[in-house]
């Protein structure tokens, strides 16, 4: 048995655009998720996220590279072996609210997983309705409201509920929190955190808000460009955190607590087109360390200390 409950080693993908060009959306990105573990996974927009979410998904199958889930190959698997497998891994979306028939019934629309496996009587719906609203913190009574009637904290909690009704064991939650009030943010985060513990949970939470993550997540996985640039434990972001790239990510989201008169370091310029990768390492067009190497030779990514990695030629010289 495997350590790691899913596996990706060496996830690639490419997208044919509409000029015919190729896009490289993800590089050669490792992955390891541990049972019970939060994985957290940070970068700006267009970096390759959900593109690495959809693969170990399963919902696309990578260019290159392998899936394992508990150290079974998975990256081949079609048909109704697939669809069996999709069981065990459920996503939770930005925004729930477009998942759903807006004239499904909340009860209906968190059972409808269920449903799609197997015929449930009544009583067994009901059943299932009352356990999914509860874990989820909402009232009963809310399985015959519409999801377009409730807050948006309260349908994320339906989002969640849903993915949770095939009883998977990993959740994927694509920017889940990103639509919502910092205060509801902190609430669906602390629900997550309690289902896991119940569960025994694995999940994997990605999103642009570096401070959030942190919060959350047992490892955190920092992507540019469609590659990792770091990888470390969560509760050593703050103060651990070495790459040039994540050093900048977190003096921006950190930047309201700093000192006033201590430089903040943002980033300068745009992130480079990834129909046109650079030479060297990918973040060297901005990086304010850049030295010669970095133009012409791409950084592989090293251990710094245990559990911890980076992808700079700057920190292993
Ligand atoms: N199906 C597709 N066809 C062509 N290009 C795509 C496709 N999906 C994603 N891309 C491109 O791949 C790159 C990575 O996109 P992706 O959505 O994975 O990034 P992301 O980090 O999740 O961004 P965001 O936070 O904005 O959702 C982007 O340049 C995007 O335009």
């Amino acid at each position: 048995m495997s350590e790691f409950i899913l596996e990706g080693k060496g996830l690639t993908q490419r997208y044919k655009t509409d000029t015919g060009c190729i896009l490289t959306a993800c590089r050669a990105v490792d992955v390891r998720l541990r049972k019970g573990e939060t994985l957290g996974i940070v970068g700006e927009s267009g970096c390759g996220k959900s593109t690495l979410l959809r693969i170990l998904a399963q919902l696309e199958r990578p260019a290159e590279g392998q899936l394992f889930f508990n150290g079974t190959e998975i990256t081949f698997l079609k048909g109704e072996s697939l669809r069996r497998h999709r069981c065990h891994i459920q996503m939770v979306f930005q925004d729930p609210a477009a998942s759903f028939f807006p004239r499904m019934k909340a009860g209906e629309a968190i059972t409808e997983p269920l449903r799609n496996f197997r015929r449930l009587s009544r009583q067994e719906t009901r059943d299932k309705q009352d356990e999914l609203l509860e874990l989820v913190g909402l009232p009963k009574e809310y399985a015959n409201r519409y999801p377009h009637s409730m807050s948006g904290g309260q349908r994320q909690r339906l989002g969640i509920a849903r993915a949770l009704a095939l009883d998977p064991d990993i959740l994927i939650c694509d920017e889940a929190t990103s639509a919502l009030d910092v205060s509801v943010q902190r609430q669906i985060i602390e629900l997550l955190a309690d289902i896991q513990r119940q569960r025994g949970l694995s999940i994997i939470f990605v999103c642009h808000d570096l401070a959030l993550v942190q919060l959350m997540a047992h490892r955190v996985m920092i992507m540019y460009l469609g590659g990792v640039v770091e990888s470390l434990p969560g509760d050593q972001v703050w103060d651990q955190a070495c790459h040039p790239y994540s050093k900048a990510l977190l003096s921006s989201v950190f930047a309201t607590d700093m000192d006033f008169g201590k430089p903040v370091n943002t980033l300068e310029g745009d992130v480079p087109s990834p129909l046109d990768l650079p030479q060297g390492c990918s973040f060297h067009t901005r990086c304010p360390s850049c030295a010669e190497i970095c133009r012409h030779e791409q950084p592989a990514l090293r251990r710094i200390a245990a559990e911890h990695q980076a992808a700079c030629h700057l920190l292993l010289s």
